[in-house]
């Protein structure tokens, strides 16, 4: 009889621990080999338009940045490299992209590449420029947890009612900020090598005076708060506003690094620019979107009617049982995201995304505008259709990243709750008293100006008629 390999190594044991010994061996060394020529193996650089020497592709960027990034990644892929002057950055299109910044690299990613006008002003040390760390960590717990949770929000609830009640006509706040928009310009010169400093399109210089009157206005209002404080203890104070809440905070909280007096103004001036055009605008795209599709305002005022009444005013507490209006605030924000880019981000370390090198220090680009538009995410996409919303389980929390209109992840969008508050009480308002349209003769105007705050390219005029039986509910 012939003897097999098998039955040789059955009767030789030292023969078979030799061959594993062998088989082991050499399996360590091909992964050890492989793995070596795959970390060694730099990765390569995303795709992207060439651009002109030390201006890179400056030149060639149009105003509507989002809808130029959107072209771009239609041309080049969801990756995509740009020569911005001295400055590298990256696009990132598409919900696998955007998941591996926001979420896989979460942490490598959760910095921010600060502009110039923001580190002359307030020196980016506020939330949302603050880098990643300690300090981070503790304002964003005060401004999340305390500041903007559901106690405190139900506190200053009377605030947010007298305003809403005020106003019911469209451009909530916007116009009362003036020049504060030149923050979002963008600052193509800062880009060219040593410019930054330079200010050579006077940025800096239009920002000087509103900033100053902003800064003013909080220091006022800081004041008068330490006023009030001086006659009566801290923790007895009546509760009036942010400002004594956080002055209250900050006396009473051992919180490390300590909440001093200069991040309690970035804080609140964070809460004013963060916080009032981009929910103004929002409730301004959500109102023209549907004064243009009547059957979606009866289907909102018949939603309200059942639930606030015809003899009655729209409180906050309403707003959760009000799905089809949530539905329509989900919608207006997937076609117009108001922050169409998000903030960018920015690497504390190389990394890759979709197969390609990211260099530390690069500035990321995620265009949630574009993806919340993509065909093969969302059927009909240009179509404003609310109720595509109704029992779908895209949320504001961002974690399917096809739909983020409030970013996702650490460092995503600090005052969620209180956006859709007022958004949703303000629209909800608006609806409930007046039936709406476009006045004789004028053509309802959907498009879209960018901005770091995208805003409607002309100011929605509408024309407001009382609807509810009441008529004292409107004095
Ligand atoms: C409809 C209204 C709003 C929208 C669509 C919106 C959207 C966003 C987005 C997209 C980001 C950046 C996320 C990222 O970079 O990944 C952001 C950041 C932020 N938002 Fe909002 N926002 C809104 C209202 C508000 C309000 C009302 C406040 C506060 C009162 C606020 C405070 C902030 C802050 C502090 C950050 C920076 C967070 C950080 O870097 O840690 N936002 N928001």
């Amino acid at each position: 009889m012939l003897a097999t390999p098998s039955t040789l190594l059955a009767h030789c044991p030292s023969s078979m621990a030799l061959l594993f010994t062998i088989v082991a061996a050499l399996a360590i060394f091909w992964f050890t080999w492989t793995y070596r020529k795959c970390k060694g193996k730099p990765r390569p650089s995303p795709p992207g338009p060439r651009g002109l020497p030390i201006v890179g592709i400056l030149p060639f960027l149009r105003p509507d940045l989002h809808s130029y990034f959107a072209d771009l990644a239609r041309s080049y892929g969801p990756v995509v490299k740009l020569q911005l002057g001295s400055k590298l950055a990256f696009l990132v299109t598409s919900p696998t992209a955007a998941r591996e910044v926001l979420k896989d690299q979460d942490i490598v990613f959760a910095n921010r590449d600060v502009p110039t006008t923001v580190k002359v002003f307030s020196g980016g040390r506020d939330i949302v420029w603050n880098p990643y760390g300690p300090e981070w960590r503790m304002l964003r717990k005060v401004c999340v947890i305390k500041l903007l949770g559901n106690a405190t929000l139900d506190k200053t609830y009377e605030l947010r009612r007298r305003e809403v009640r005020q106003t019911p006509w469209c451009r909530v706040q916007a116009g009362h900020l003036g020049n504060i928009r030149a923050f979002g310009n963008a600052q193509y010169f800062g880009f060219l090598p040593g410019a930054g400093p330079l200010d050579l399109q006077g940025v800096v210089k239009r920002m000087k005076k509103p900033m100053g009157k902003l800064y003013a206005i909080i220091d006022n209002i800081i004041e008068e708060r330490l006023k009030e404080s001086g006659s009566s203890s801290a923790s007895a104070m009546e509760f009036k506003d942010f400002v004594q809440f956080l002055l209250q905070l900050k006396d009473e909280e051992d919180c490390k690094p300590p909440l001093t007096m200069n991040l309690i103004k970035d804080l609140l001036l964070d809460m004013v620019v963060g916080g009032s055009d981009t929910s103004s605008n929002t409730i301004e795209f959500t109102m023209a979107e549907i004064i243009n599709k009547p059957e979606v305002m009866i289907k909102a005022q018949q939603e309200l009617d059942e639930v606030v009444g015809k003899n009655n005013l729209v409180e906050e507490s309403h707003i959760q049982k009000l799905p089809y209006l949530l539905a329509i605030m989900k919608e207006s924000l997937r076609l117009h995201p108001v922050l169409p880019l998000l903030v960018p981000h920015c690497p504390s370390e190389p990394c890759t995304v979709g197969g390609y090198h990211i260099p530390k220090g690069s500035r990321v680009f995620i265009n949630a505008w574009a993806i919340h538009r993509d065909p093969s995410i969302w059927e009909n996409p240009l179509e404003f259709n609310p109720s595509r919303f109704l029992n779908s389980p895209w949320d504001f929390g961002g974690s399917g990243f096809g739909y983020f209109p409030f970013g996702s992840g650490r460092r995503n969008c600090a005052g969620i709750a209180m956006a859709e508050r007022t958004v949703l009480h303000s629209v909800a308002t608006l609806l409930h008293s007046f039936n709406w349209k476009v006045p004789h003769g004028n053509k309802l105007d959907l498009s879209e100006k960018f901005g770091i705050v995208m805003k409607l390219k002309n100011p929605l005029i509408a024309v407001p008629t009382p609807r509810l039986s009441d008529t004292t509910l409107y004095e």
